[in-house]
């Protein structure tokens, strides 16, 4: 059969990792996929000093591999938003199947980019897009296919997973880590996006639509950073039993779908509270199988280029199969995806960590606690912590609540003369208990 020919189109950490693996692994890739798939050029502003690109076409206009007639798929990783939609569209129209690792393109504009595939009968695929080298979407969309997911929660984020674990366990400093996680490929082009949970909400956003069956919705996903967390939450956390993740969950209620990205306790002896570095996790609940976790790295080079790659032989191997057949690009028939409502944060329901700091009075818990009694918020746990100061930090690990009860809880207990400065609130998620 004939070769397929790829046009790579960006080669910085993902870019020249995806052309390193296909060429060192292109015989076996060839024997998986049923014929060879060969780069035939390469679209780039910079070169790659890791890669030997001798022969190969070069260009660094991305365009001009898009509409290039020799091309049969595109492999968009340059990032970013607009000029990477319009690639994207682009090479879609020249009839081109497109794979791609941009989650920010695939959670904010998928809709439209799928629904101009399909009209051209191209796929568009993005495994890489979601946890890296985890293959997730594959396990969600055709592993999973017999199921209700009744919800999904995950560390999605490399790079603040590998902060928050470097913090915690050699007590190093954030900016120095981020410094590091950038240097080691790890960071998107804005690190913000990682730290703030923008990246995390992405990934997340996809993730509830093959497992739920609806749109795209990145704008309705609620996301908290992990930027304001402190060495001492972190300790009392551990005093509680629990390591603080920075979380994305996604469950499904009658009343809709919860969308929301947050640091979170999770009990210490729970799977996923051990996945620590880069490493990624993602627990799938399905109404079949249970629960499931899928384990593995959610950044870099190479680990990112095994999924752009796998993706690239899916492609390759669908090429001669019946295109009104293939798998849908959101697990679910397009004609058949749900108008099921993305909840409001406020009516999302969670256990909560409460840090506060009291005046040393006599009766300040009791105003406390009475405060949440009143928002009928059940307490699990409090300690307070004896300091030679006149001030006192209070920690509070509250039973399931409304997020709107918890909202009025805790305007009420900051009003208080007796309480200094904010309260500080961490969701808890109670896997494994
Ligand atoms: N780095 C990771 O671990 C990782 C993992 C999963 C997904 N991703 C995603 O993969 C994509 C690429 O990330 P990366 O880490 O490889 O970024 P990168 O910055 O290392 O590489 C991007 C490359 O694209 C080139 N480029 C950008 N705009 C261009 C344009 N208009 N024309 C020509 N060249 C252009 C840049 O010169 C650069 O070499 C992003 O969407 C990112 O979110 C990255
Ligand atoms: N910046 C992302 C890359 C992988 O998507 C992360 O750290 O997880
Ligand atoms: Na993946």
């Amino acid at each position: 059969m004939k070769p397929v020919k790829v046009g790579i189109c960006g080669l910085g950490t993902v870019g020249g990792g995806t052309y390193n693996v296909l060429k060192r692994n292109a015989e076996e890739i060839a024997r998986r996929a049923g014929r060879k798939i060969i780069v035939e050029e390469i679209g780039a502003r910079h070169t790659n000093p890791d890669c030997d690109t001798k022969g190969i076409q070069l260009t660094d206009d991305v365009f001009a591999v898009a509409k290039n007639p020799e091309i049969d798929v595109v492999v968009e990783l340059i990032g970013g938003y607009d000029v990477a939609k319009e690639l994207v569209l682009t090479a879609i129209e020249h009839g081109k199947h497109v794979v791609t690792a941009n989650k920010a393109l695939i959670a904010v504009h998928g809709n439209e980019i799928f629904e101009a595939a399909q009209k051209k009968n191209v796929m568009v695929a993005f495994e890489a897009s979601v946890a890296g080298g985890i293959p997730i979407i594959k396990a969600i969309r055709e592993g999973l296919s017999a199921n209700k997911i009744n919800w999904l929660a995950g560390i999605i984020n490399g790079t603040g997973n590998f902060i928050m674990t470097e913090m915690r366990d050699k007590g190093r400093e954030f900016s120095d880590v981020l410094a590091e996680a950038q240097a080691l490929g790890y960071a998107e082009a804005d690190p913000t996006f990682d730290v703030e949970g923008i990246d995390a909400a992405h990934k997340l956003t996809i993730l509830a639509s093959i497992a739920f069956g609806i749109p795209l919705q990145f704008d309705k996903a609620f996301t908290e950073g992990i930027s304001k967390i402190t060495r001492d939450d972190v300790q009392y956390a551990e005093e509680l039993g629990y390591r603080i993740k920075h979380l994305g969950v996604s469950r499904r209620t009658d009343k809709g779908v919860e969308l929301r990205v947050h640091p979170t306790l999770i009990p210490e002896s729970a799977l996923i509270a051990n996945v620590n570095g880069v490493m990624n996790a993602i627990l799938v609940d399905g109404d079949a199988v249970g629960q499931t976790m899928y384990y593995g790295p959610g950044a870099g080079s190479e680990p990112t280029a095994s999924a752009v790659v796998a993706d690239i032989v899916d492609v390759v191997r669908t090429l001669t199969a019946d295109r009104d057949n293939r798998v849908p690009h959101l697990a679910f028939q397009p004609s058949e995806l749900s108008d099921m409502p993305i909840l409001p944060m406020d009516q999302t329901e969670t256990a909560y960590y409460l840090r506060m700091n009291a005046q040393e009075k006599p009766g300040v818990l009791a105003m406390i606690t009475s405060i949440l009694g009143g928002e009928g918020i059940n307490i699990e746990a409090i300690i307070q912590k004896a300091t030679s100061e006149d001030q006192v930090p209070v920690i509070i690990l509250t039973q399931s609540v409304l997020e709107q009860k918890m909202n009025d809880a805790i305007a009420k207990i900051e009003a208080l003369d007796e309480i200094n400065g904010s309260v500080t609130r961490i969701r808890v998620e109670n896997f494994g208990r």
